[in-house]
């Protein structure tokens, strides 16, 4: 039963948290790993404090040779600059990791394994799939650039599609891994940029062969007792270039979750992009605030408003019954769609003064707040166009 299972991963979380301690980690001793909401036991796990952080306290310091990493003996790609490595070194640890024996498998690998399986939109199955590049018009409203991640597994890391453990494990790098990199501990915190309150100590990442600093994370602000700790996925200071265009739809196909306000959204087919949140930042006031980061046009707003009228119409299926889309892959749906729907009626109730200006500028029309943080060749703009989406 679901309390059986949820006993289990009790029991994981402490065997890991015992462990990493054990071989020279340290994690802040006021700290509780424990469902989202304690009465739900499908809402996911996070990091809470037990009694009050300081700003500026150590949450957590994980040494880099107890992250799971490229595996360094095998695979080409190892010829490449560590920047550009795809994924796969990384994936392959973590089949190695899961497929041992109950008593070789370490903590972290175990905790992995007990990971729930194919709830992001490119684990889901055909018909699922289906149904979201529908309500998103094959991909002319965002997420777009979708990649087949199995695919590219299959065909770039001579990956086996056909094999659960294998696609969990392409799963738990897509949706746990810094870059190339597995973290415990810290791979269980949650994303909000509206709590951000843990920032990154230091960037691995930095240099070319990368630092190995490992993972020391610190409080940004006092933390009270029973409050979460949050991370940013997007706008941490190690984010680079995800800074900038990666918003509320590339969270929801990177990490499965629609984030709460604060949202962005990039509508690269009308060269619109906002942020939306609570007035002054604060849920009590109700009253959702639209900041466009580039002026809208009157075209742009346009091509909105015909694709809010095509999602009111695919959101009559909601009333009919869809029997070969799994349960979880509808519920996600529809959240997605909800989150959508709004952003686009947000957007289109603001009295914003429209100007031409964007269809003038070039292709990083939308470059903003990011520019400064990533070097030019990363501000790629993932665009949509009629005939399929290519990186330009
Ligand atoms: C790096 S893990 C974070 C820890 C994870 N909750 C766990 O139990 O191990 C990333 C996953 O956590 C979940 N997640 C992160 N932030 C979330 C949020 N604000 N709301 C809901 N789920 C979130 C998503 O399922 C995401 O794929």
């Amino acid at each position: 039963s679901e309390t059986v299972a949820n006993d289990t991963q009790d029991v994981l979380i402490t065997d890991m948290i015992n462990w990493l301690r054990a071989n020279g980690s340290f994690i802040n001793d006021k700290l509780q790993i424990r469902r989202i909401d304690p009465d739900d036991p499908t809402s996911p796990r996070g990091i809470f404090a037990l009694e009050s952080l300081e700003e500026g306290e150590t949450v957590c310091n994980i040494p880099w040779e107890l992250m799971i990493t490229p595996s360094e003996n095998r695979d080409s790609y190892l010829q490449l600059p560590e920047s550009e490595r795809l994924d796969c070194g990384t994936i392959n640890t973590v089949i190695e990791e899961i497929s041992k024996g109950e008593s070789d498998m370490t903590p972290y690998g175990k905790y992995l394994l007990s990971q729930p399986r194919a709830y992001t939109v490119g684990f889901w199955s055909e018909e699922g799939q289906k149904l979201f590049w529908e309500m998103t018009a094959d991909e002319k409203l965002p997420p777009i650039w979708i990649e087949d991640l199995l695919e590219e597994w299959e065909e770039y890391c001579d990956g086996d599609g056909e094999n659960d453990d294998h696609v969990h494990a392409v799963m738990l790098v897509k949706t746990r891994a810094d870059y190339q990199y597995l973290v415990p501990f810290y791979d269980m915190m949650n994303h909000n940029n509206g709590k951000m309150n843990v920032v990154h100590k230091y960037n691995p990442y930095k240099g070319d062969p990368i630092d190995k600093t490992g993972y020391e994370m610190v409080t940004s602000k006092p933390i009270l007792a029973g409050e979460e700790l949050f991370l940013s996925y997007n706008q941490c200071v190690i984010c680079d270039q995800y800074y900038d265009w990666f918003g509320t739809p590339e969270m929801f196909l990177h990490f499965g979750f629609v984030e709460s306000y604060p949202q962005r959204w990039l509508f690269d087919f009308a060269r619109v992009k906002f942020d939306l949140d609570w007035k002054d930042g604060d849920e009590g006031t109700g009253e959702v605030v639209v900041s466009f980061l580039v002026p809208p046009s009157k075209k742009g707003m346009d091509l909105l408003k015909k694709e809010l009228d095509r999602l009111d119409k695919f959101g009559q299926k909601r009333e009919q019954s869809n029997e070969e889309v799994p349960e979880n892959e509808l519920k996600s749906l529809w959240e997605y769609y909800d989150a959508l729907y709004n952003a686009l009626r947000y957007a289109l109730e603001s009295n914003a003064t429209l100007v031409d200006d964007v269809w003038s500028m070039g292709d990083g029309w939308w470059v903003k707040d990011g520019t400064l943080k990533a070097s030019s060749d990363e501000h790629c703009v993932r665009q949509w166009k009629e005939t399929g989406n290519d990186e330009l």
